[in-house]
C-alpha cells in the first residue's frame, strides 16, 4: 500500500496546530511574511475545498434519495441541482477571491508599518481609530478620550494588537520601547467588558514594579474617563483594608506580589477573571517573580480567558512559554524582536576609569546641560553617591532607589515630570515601562547588565515619535560586551565605528562588576593604627598619603614650603603621553 493511500482522507489540522506552525516558520523576517501568507492561504484554500466537497458530498447523497424516491423527476431534479451546485461553487469561489485579496492588502499594509504577524487566521489591522467605531462598534466616551489625549492614528502595535485581541485571540506581543503598547491591552479590554461587575474581578493587568502599576491605573483612568468603570489599583492600603469576597471590580492593576497576597492571604478569587495582561511579561517571567506569577495565571481558571503578553523585549524562552500557555495564540512583532527604538540617537563615551566617567558627566553638564536627563547606575549606594556629587555642582538633582519609601518614589517621580527636578539618578527600578514624557537624554553612567536593560533604559527617551538621546558610559571592565551595543545599535539605524563591530562578542548577562565608589574625595589608602601584633612588636601608625593637616598646608603653604616649591626653569618640557585616542587599549 502506497503512503497516499494510508493517509489519504486525513487532513491536517492545522487551526488545532496553528501555534506549531507559527514554531517552524522561518524565522527571516523577510520570508515570514510570505510563508505566513501561504500558511493562512493554504488554510483558507483547504477550507474551501472542503466546504465544496462536503457540499458535493451531501448533494451526492441527497441526489441518490432522489433518485431512489423520485424516479419521474430525476433528471429534471438532477440538472438544477447542477445548476444550484455550479451556483454554490461560484460564489464560494467568489468568497475565496475575495478573501485572498484581503489577505493580500493585509500583508501589504502589514509591510508599510513593520508589523510582523504568525499565527492562524490573524484579524485584518486597523487603519484608523475610526474603524474601532465602523467594524467594533467602539463606544463614543473611548474616541472621545483618545481624540482628547491627542491620539489621532493608531500605532503600529496598536494596529494588529487590538483587533487580535477584540476577535477574542490570545496573543504575544513585542514593540519598541514608547510604541503605545498601553493602549494596545487597554482599548481591547475597556470594548469587551462593557458591563460593569457586580463581583469579583474580570480583568487584571500585573506590571513588574508598583511606580509602572500605578502609571498604568492612571493611564487606564484617563482612557475610560466617562464611563463608571471600576478601575483599581492594589496598593497597601487596598491589600490590608478590603474584604475581598465582595470585590466588585472591572479592571485591577497589581504587581504580582500584592496580588499573590491577596489570593493567599484575603482569598481573592481570580476564577472569574475574562483578560489576564502581563505588561514587561519578560521581566515577570524572571526568577524572582516566576512563582507568583505562575500561581495567579493558574488561579485564573476561566476556560475563556484572553491572555496576553506584552513587551519591548521578547527573548526565545518567554515565546516557549507563550505557545506552552496559550491557546491558538498570535505572535506579532512590530520592526524586529529586541530592538532600540529607532528614534534614539545613541553614542557610546569610553571613560577608562570610574574617574573619568563623573569628570565627563560634569564635563558634559558644564557644557549644555538639557533637562530631563535620566541617568542610570547599577546600584543604590552608587545612586546615592552619583546624587551627592552632582548636588554640589548645584544641579537639581534626585535619586530613586528601592530603598526609599513608596511616598518618597512617588514625590521623585512626580517633581522629575513635573521638570523641579533637571537630573534623576536611577536604579533600574525605573528602567521599564516608565513613560516620564519629553526625556531629552539618558545616561548609562554604569554601563547596563544586559542586552533588554540597555533597550529599556535608554527607551524613556524617544518616547511616541520624538527624538531621544542615549549616552553609554563605558570603562575598561565593560569592553567584553561592547559589541552587543554596537550591534544594538547598528540594528537600531545608528552609526558605529568599524572597530566596534570587529570586536568579539561575549555572552551578555548580569554584567554587574565591583566599581570603585563615586566620589571626588581622594582615595586614600588604610592607616596603620598603633596596634600590638600578635608577635609582640608594636607598630607606629605608618602615613601614606596627607591627612586633612597636610592637604590643608598644602593649600596654604608656609614660607619655607613657598621657597621649596619656587618657579621652575620651564623648557622643553614634554613628557611622554598616552596617545590621543578614544579607542580603549584592546
Ligand atoms: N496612538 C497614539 N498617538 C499618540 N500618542 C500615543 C499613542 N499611543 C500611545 N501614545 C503615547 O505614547 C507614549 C508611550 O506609550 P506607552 O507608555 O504605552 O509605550 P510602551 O510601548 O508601553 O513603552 P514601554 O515599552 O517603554 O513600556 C505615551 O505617552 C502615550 O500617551
Amino acid at each position: 500500500m502506497s503512503n497516499d493511500s494510508l493517509f489519504a482522507g486525513i487532513r491536517f489540522d492545522r487551526k488545532r496546530f496553528g501555534a506549531d506552525i507559527a514554531r517552524f516558520q522561518k524565522k527571516d523576517v523577510s520570508t515570514s511574511l510570505a510563508k505566513i501568507q501561504s500558511v493562512i492561504e493554504d488554510e483558507e484554500i483547504n477550507e474551501t475545498i472542503e466546504a465544496v466537497s462536503s457540499k458535493k458530498r451531501k448533494r451526492k447523497k441527497t441526489s441518490s434519495e432522489a433518485v431512489d424516491g423520485f424516479s419521474v423527476f430525476r433528471s429534471s431534479t438532477s440538472k438544477s441541482k447542477e445548476k444550484v451546485q455550479a451556483g454554490d461553487d461560484d460564489e464560494s469561489i467568489q468568497l475565496k477571491k475575495e478573501k485572498n485579496k484581503q489577505l493580500e492588502r493585509d500583508a501589504i499594509f502589514r509591510k508599510s508599518r513593520n508589523i510582523h504577524v504568525s499565527g492562524y487566521n490573524v484579524p485584518s489591522p486597523l487603519q484608523s481609530f475610526d474603524e474601532l467605531k465602523t467594524s467594533y462598534k467602539c463606544p463614543s466616551y473611548l474616541l472621545r478620550n483618545l481624540a482628547e489625549l491627542g491620539f489621532r492614528e493608531p500605532t503600529p502595535i496598536q494596529q494588529q494588537a487590538i483587533p487580535i485581541l477584540l476577535q477574542d485571540r490570545e496573543c504575544f506581543a513585542c514593540a519598541p520601547t514608547g510604541s503605545g503598547k498601553t493602549l494596545a491591552f487597554v482599548c481591547p479590554m475597556l470594548m469587551k467588558l462593557k458591563a460593569h461587575s457586580k463581583g469579583g474581578v474580570r480583568a487584571i493587568i500585573i506590571c513588574h514594579s508598583r511606580e509602572l502599576s500605578g502609571q498604568t491605573y492612571r493611564e487606564c483612568k484617563k482612557f475610560a474617563k466617562g464611563e463608571k468603570f471600576r478601575i483599581k489599583l492594589m496598593t497597601k492600603h487596598l491589600l490590608e483594608g478590603s474584604d475581598f469576597s465582595k470585590f466588585p471590580c472591572d479592571i485591577l492593576i497589581s504587581t504580582p506580589f500584592r496580588l499573590r497576597l491577596a489570593t493567599q492571604r484575603k482569598k481573592l478569587d481570580l476564577s472569574r477573571v475574562e483578560y489576564l495582561v502581563l505588561d514587561e511579561s519578560d521581566k515577570l517571567f524572571e526568577p524572582g517573580m516566576f512563582k507568583q506569577i505562575d500561581a495567579i495565571i493558574k488561579a485564573c481558571t476561566n476556560p475563556s480567558i484572553i491572555r496576553s503578553l506584552f513587551s519591548a523585549t521578547l527573548p526565545d524562552f518567554i515565546e516557549d512559554k507563550a505557545r506552552e500557555l496559550m491557546h491558538d495564540a498570535v505572535r506579532v512583532i512590530v520592526g524586529r524582536k529586541n530592538m532600540a527604538s529607532e528614534t534614539i540617537k545613541q553614542k557610546l563615551v569610553f571613560t577608562g576609569s570610574e574617574e573619568g566617567k563623573l569628570i565627563a558627566i560634569r564635563q558634559s553638564f558644564a557644557e549644555s546641560l538639557n533637562p530631563p536627563v535620566l541617568v542610570f547606575v547599577q546600584s543604590k549606594e552608587r545612586a546615592k553617591e552619583l546624587c551627592g556629587e552632582l548636588a554640589f555642582d548645584n544641579i537639581r538633582v534626585d535619586v530613586i532607589h528601592s530603598d526609599l519609601s513608596q511616598e518618597e518614589r512617588e514625590n521623585a517621580v512626580d517633581n522629575f515630570r513635573a521638570c523641579k527636578t533637571w537630573v534623576l539618578i536611577a536604579t533600574d527600578v525605573v528602567a521599564r515601562g516608565m513613560d516620564f514624557k519629553g526625556i531629552n537624554c539618558v545616561i548609562n553612567y554604569d554601563f547596563p547588565d544586559s542586552a533588554s536593560a540597555y533597550i529599556h533604559r535608554i527607551g524613556r527617551s524617544g518616547r511616541a515619535g520624538r527624538s531621544g538621546e542615549a549616552i553609554t558610559f563605558y570603562t575598561e571592565e565593560d569592553i567584553p560586551f561592547l559589541k552587543n551595543v554596537a550591534n544594538l545599535m547598528a540594528s537600531s539605524g545608528c552609526e558605529v565605528p568599524s572597530w566596534l563591530t570587529e570586536l568579539q562578542k561575549k555572552k551578555w548577562r548580569k554584567h554587574r562588576p565591583k566599581r570603585d565608589s563615586i566620589s571626588t574625595k581622594p582615595d586614600r589608602p588604610k592607616r596603620y593604627s598603633i596596634s600590638t601584633k600578635p608577635d609582640g612588636v608594636a607598630e607606629k601608625e605608618v602615613e601614606e598619603t596627607p591627612g586633612p593637616k597636610e592637604i590643608l598646608s598644602q593649600l596654604n603653604p608656609t614660607e619655607s614650603q613657598k621657597k621649596k616649591s619656587q618657579k621652575k626653569k620651564w623648557r622643553k618640557n614634554r613628557p611622554k603621553r598616552d596617545s590621543i585616542s578614544t579607542k580603549p587599549d584592546l
